[in-house]
């Protein structure tokens, strides 16, 4: 998709006409290496062919609005009242990010009312719109401690008008959505159905997914906690495949659509064999498939180390039968065949019927990834997330998403985020090394992805 400058602009509520507290620090400030001015922006492209490829002048080229205080502001704090949902699936940090949020509205901005919705956007529906946390800087302040999100969440559909009556009914100005596809799909639904009333109601996400499948975001907060813990299950099993005679270790990750956990925990041990991730088909059967490869590794090194993305392989499972048509969860979320098993029930009988004796040491870790604390990395990262969110909201932007972009933090038009979905590119440098720690490039160059097979 071709983007262009005005593909990028965000919306306004207004123009800001309330000098900002942080207004005499800013001042003073001046864009540098380190520092982005308000008025500047964040290209979107980096390299020298992209750019190359516009034949525009720097400030024709498509780019981003900096996130970021800015010297006036839209609302007067005075009478805001913030909101703040968690919804969809958790990941790690999102504890970090409400704390983050409070912190930055009470301390900096002197907002003195921050509501809590409670379980996702259901909080918003007219049945759960009053049972509602008071959010003080005295009740985050040790949040972060823990995984998960003090607000709870849920997945389920809402309707729009009810939620913007809500959030009327509650007196809330602002919104921050902390969500991921389906979140962001909702806020966007809830920002247009806001316009459309011709409310002063600003919307702002903070993109969610332990998937990391959101896109215009470096890499999504909390992926990195993520795919440190699923790297322990991945050590644990290649240990126990290790001690085991003909082993077979199969680790399967979340990653409903895209592979990221899967490249990166494997990539953090390097002690996978195989990587099976939903972005790059597989054949089971076949000299190249996976049955003889996993044959050759327990053959050659005496065992084999697999680590799948649970939206590898599906088309083997529709093929069997193995697959409930097009069976969604209540946010119209696909819902995945089981991968894992398959894979144990096939290698165990390819192996057992080649003569060998496989002991198979299979681990679904599934939730132990996402319920995790923050590390301190991104604990940081949430909280740089959560004062751009503040700022973004406070200078009258909505429908706006705030990300870091190529290591900026930036504002991203909500419609974007949710226009496609971010994926392990099989021609990219990330399969790659996946690719060359795996050993599939010396072992086997014939072949240039060696588990790709067209369909
Ligand atoms: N396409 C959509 N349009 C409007 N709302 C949606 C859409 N998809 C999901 N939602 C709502 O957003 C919330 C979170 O979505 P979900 O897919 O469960 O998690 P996530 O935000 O992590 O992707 C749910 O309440 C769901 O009903
Ligand atoms: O069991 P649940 O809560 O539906 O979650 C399972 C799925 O949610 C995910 O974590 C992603 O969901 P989100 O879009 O909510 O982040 C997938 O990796 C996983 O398959
Ligand atoms: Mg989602």
């Amino acid at each position: 998709m071709t983007l262009h400058l005005d593909d990028l602009r965000v919306r306004h509520l207004g123009e800001c006409r309330y000098d900002s507290p942080l207004s005499a620090m800013l001042a003073a400030k001046r864009t540098s290496p380190h520092y982005v001015a308000e008025g500047d922006r964040v290209l979107l492209e980096d390299t020298v062919s992209m750019l190359a490829e516009h034949g525009l002048s720097p400030h024709d080229l498509p780019s981003f609005e900096a996130a970021g205080p800015r010297r006036k502001i839209y609302f007067d704090p005075a009478r805001v009242t913030a909101g703040i949902v968690t919804c969809g699936g958790l990941c790690p940090g999102l504890n970090d990010v409400i704390r983050g949020l409070v912190q930055e509205l009470t301390v900096q901005y002197d907002v003195k009312r921050i509501v809590g919705f409670r379980n996702g956007l259901r909080g918003l529906t007219a049945r759960h719109r009053d049972d509602t946390i008071e959010l003080t800087p005295d009740r985050v302040r040790d949040i972060h401690n823990a995984g998960g999100t003090i607000l709870g969440s849920s997945r389920g559909a809402q309707d729009a008008e009810e939620m913007v009556d809500s959030l009327l009914l509650r007196g809330i100005n602002v919104l921050f959505v902390i969500g991921g596809d389906g979140g962001m799909n909702a806020a966007t639904n809830l920002a247009a159905a806001i316009r459309a009333r011709g409310l002063d109601i600003a919307v702002i996400g903070v993109p969610k997914t332990i998937d990391n499948d959101l896109p215009y975001t470096d890499q999504s907060f909390g992926f990195q906690s993520a795919f440190a813990q699923a790297a322990n299950f991945i050590s644990s099993v290649s240990i126990e495949a290790a001690a085991s005679p003909d082993g077979i270790g199969i680790v399967k990750l979340m990653g409903r659509h895209s592979g990221f956990i899967a490249c990166y925990a494997s990539l953090a041990r390097n002690a996978a064999d195989i990587v099976l991730i939903p972005e790059v088909p597989f054949a089971l059967e076949g000299e190249d498939g996976l049955l003889a490869r996993v044959e050759r590794h327990v053959r050659s090194k005496g065992f084999v180390v697999i680590v799948v993305a649970e939206g590898a392989g599906q088309d083997l499972l529709a093929e069997r039968g193995l697959l409930e048509g097009n069976a969604t969860d209540a946010s119209g979320n696909a819902k995945l065949g089981d991968i894992g098993g398959l894979l144990r029930e096939t290698i165990t009988a390819h192996l057992t019927a080649a003569g060998l004796a496989p002991t198979v040491r299979y681990i679904d870790p599934s939730y132990a990834i996402r319920s995790v604390t923050a590390n301190a990395y991104d604990s940081v990262y949430c909280l740089r997330l959560a004062h751009a969110a503040v700022h973004a909201a406070m200078a009258g932007r909505t429908e706006t998403a705030v990300v870091r972009w190529r290591r900026r933090f930036v504002h991203v038009p909500m419609p974007l985020i949710i226009s496609h979905r971010n994926q392990v590119d099989p021609d990219g440098d990330l399969w790659m090394s996946v690719l060359e720690a795996t050993g599939h490039l010396v072992h086997d160059p014939a072949p240039h992805r060696p588990l790709l097979v067209e369909r």
